[in-house]
């Protein structure tokens, strides 16, 4: 391998304490809130196809009108413990909100900056009221934060002139200073999931951001930074040049979920996925697919089943509310939570051979194994293959009369279960004690005493 000064500084997961609550999460939800959230995908009457938190790169709505949207922030119905209870209620056990998106525009008072949320109408911190109320959920909270910001004039893409480089170093001290004074306002937050680090422009920045986050997790130790961050000596990012993960967890999977296991490559990582195919700012006129909640829950069931989270994106409007569609989905997963979120927290791979039915997840603790079905077979019966030397020792519904199960042993280390319900009407979840073999012989003498 190569010797780098700027790789990763950690091979393997981290086995600490904040990481372990981080890794046992299971579910989480992501807000993206902002000034996207005015024009929610239109201006001038035209209708913009792209993402809408995006909308300012669109030739259908000039950048000084993007820029000057600050001049009608004001977002009168925003209720930051509404938020929180509907998190809480639909069983998200973290958040990540955009401080700062691409536009540059801070939901927090800056002192590094005009473009933020005093100098629109509404005038006060939106992060603070956020993180206080989610904390008083006991979820926790995340900051979104793009290095890429179009509203900063040091901002570059790419570094091709003295003039550029010259203009990048007042950046690079900017994103530096935004990115301490959250950490000092917001000492509760978790970690930083940052955004807009593709450019060649902080490719370059291998130290920079190898001291920048070193600064960071000194400030709060136990931070979690996932790969997205940092770039190492060869402009590399999530992995190094060695192929080893640039930061505690993989932050590859954005509206994609790994399929297999080794996908994983045996990292930790979240997937954020958004409920049409492709917005996550506010779009007041949502086409194409539109996510249901069993296709949500088997996404968030599939990530847990491949050691990752689930992060569900919410998009606020411009008035602060919530959207009907995202109310609805977040009360029916959350009614699914209710009665299964056994078979999510705490819970992570076990490498008993997929079946067409469905996922299993194991809780860390405990061993206990959840099946969670989703495609009943025609003949009702599930099959169950182990590895050897696995003793299925009690099987039972999570839910009901507490149904039990004798397995039926089709093969050596394999088994149907028979479902005798008609019809699935919800995903449905099965435990399995199980124990391992020891290699005793039978009849194995108690000891003498
Ligand atoms: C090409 C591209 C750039 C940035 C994004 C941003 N990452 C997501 C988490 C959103 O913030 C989206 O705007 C998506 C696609």
């Amino acid at each position: 391998s190569m010797t780098l000064e700027h790789g990763a500084h950690r091979i393997g997961k981290r086995i600490d304490s904040k990481m372990s609550r981080w890794r046992n999460y299971g579910f989480g939800q992501f807000i993206h809130w902002g000034l996207y959230a005015i024009p929610g995908g239109h201006w001038n009457g035209e209708y913009y196809g792209g993402a809408a938190e995006w909308i300012r790169s669109w030739k259908g709505m000039p950048n000084e009108d993007y820029d000057n949207l600050y001049t009608e922030f004001d977002p009168v119905d925003f209720d930051p413990k509404a938020w929180a209870e509907q998190a809480k209620d639909m069983g998200a056990r973290y958040m990540i909100i955009t401080t700062k998106h691409h536009d540059g525009f801070c939901l927090w008072p800056s002192e590094f900056t005009d473009y933020d949320v005093t100098n629109a109408p509404y005038g006060q911190d939106i992060i603070g009221p956020l993180v206080e109320a989610y904390d008083a959920e006991g979820i926790d909270v995340y900051l979104y934060f793009s290095v890429m910001d179009w509203n900063h004039p040091g901002y570059r893409s790419k570094l091709e002139t003295a003039e550029d480089r010259e203009a990048y170093e007042g950046f690079k001290e900017f994103t530096r200073n935004q990115l301490l004074e959250l950490l000092e306002r917001y000492p509760s937050t978790k970690g930083l999931w940052f955004d807009g680090t593709w450019d060649a422009a902080w490719k370059e920045q291998a130290e920079f951001a190898d001291n920048l986050a070193m600064e960071m997790r000194e400030m709060i130790p136990g931070l979690i930074i996932g790969s997205r961050f940092r770039p190492d000596d060869y402009g590399n990012r999530h992995f190094d040049s060695n192929g080893d993960l640039m930061g505690d967890y993989e932050q590859g999977w954005e509206r994609k979920l790994p399929d297999t296991y080794e996908d994983t490559k045996g990292n930790d990582w979240d997937c954020v996925m958004t409920v049409p195919e492709n917005q996550w700012g506010y779009h007041s006129d949502w086409r194409g697919h539109v996510k249901t909640s069993y296709e949500l829950i088997e996404m968030l069931v599939k990530s847990v089943s491949l050691d990752g989270n689930f992060v569900m994106n919410f998009g606020p409007n411009g008035q602060g509310e919530i959207r009907k569609e995202e109310r609805q989905l977040a009360k029916e997963i959350g009614e699914w939570m209710h009665k299964n979120q056994k078979a999510i927290y705490d819970c992570g791979y076990i490498d008993w051979e997929k079946q067409d039915w469905g996922y299993y997840t194991r809780n860390r603790e405990s061993g206990e194994v959840y099946m969670i079905v989703f495609n009943k077979p025609i003949n009702g019966a599930l099959r169950i293959k182990t590895p050897a030397k696995i003793n299925l020792d009690k099987i039972f519904d999570l839910n009901g009369p507490q149904k039990t199960y004798r397995p039926e042993e089709i093969h050596r280390n394999e088994y149907f279960i028979h479902l005798d319900e008609a019809l699935l009407e919800t995903p449905k979840v099965i435990v399995i004690q199980y124990s391992e073999a020891t290699n005793q012989t039978k009849g194995y003498d108690k000891a003498k005493t």
